[in-house]
């Protein structure tokens, strides 16, 4: 490899990107090849993972390179998805990267008959509110399925994280560590509203929200 290409500020990312698919993946946080991330870049184009591509097992030499208008330039192919990370994107000019999982939780969570549209998860713990705030489901599409980004499009605006129907999270973040950061919150939200279906759970009220919500705002 040259020194221009090895010194590019791109491998940073690439090598964030791969470290933490690898820690999503071995902590069983997403299966098999399912899962994708993307890193928004300076220049407006986009790091993606490839498509079918294990996220415990990425080459960060083969991170797909997308350009500003998401034609594919470089590495392997990108996600099915990379339309679906745009959509959100583009409602979203404060995110830097986005992170989609099949985590287990939270896609039981995206497959009950009863959880409401508009808020999937009640707010039972304060960094849930703060990484993760209200979270919209979207109607279920196939993967990949271009209706996806038209579905996101109108919510993503809003909120920083979607719940896809029968299939699972995706979450944009300020840097990919806020991202990670609050896929994690998430599954682990959902885990707990998982326990305590039921047990009718006291959830933080309007108060406590408010207060979250000026003290950490997010973004
Ligand atoms: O999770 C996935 C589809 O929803 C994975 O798809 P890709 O392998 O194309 O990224
Ligand atoms: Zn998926």
């Amino acid at each position: 490899m040259s020194e221009v290409l090895r010194n590019h500020p791109h491998n940073v990312l690439r090598e964030q990107i791969a470290t933490y698919g690898k820690s999503l993946f071995d902590r069983g946080l997403t299966m098999g090849s399912s899962g994708n991330i993307s890193v928004r870049l300076e220049d407006g184009g986009w790091l993606m993972t490839p498509t079918n591509a294990c996220l415990g097992r990425l080459d960060p030499a083969r991170i797909s390179l997308l350009s500003a208008s998401g034609e594919w330039l470089d590495g392997d192919k990108p996600t099915k998805e990379s339309f679906l990370h745009m959509a959100m994107y583009a409602e979203r000019p404060q995110s830097g990267a986005i992170v989609h999982l099949h985590s287990t939780h939270s896609v039981a969570v995206s497959c009950l008959p009863d959880v409401d549209h508009h808020d999937c998860i009640p707010p039972l713990t304060a960094y849930y509110v703060m990484r993760v705030g209200k979270l919209p489901l979207v109607p279920y599409h196939i993967p990949g399925d271009p209706g996806l980004g038209d579905a996101v499009r109108g919510l993503a605006g809003k909120h920083s994280a979607v719940l896809l129907a029968n299939h699972g999270p995706v979450v944009a973040g300020k840097s990919l560590e806020a991202a990670v950061y609050a896929t994690e919150e998430l599954e682990e939200t959902a885990k707990l509203y998982l326990l305590l279906r039921g047990e009718n759970p006291r959830c933080l009220t309007a108060e406590q929200i408010a207060e979250l919500e000026r003290t950490f705002p997010r973004d």
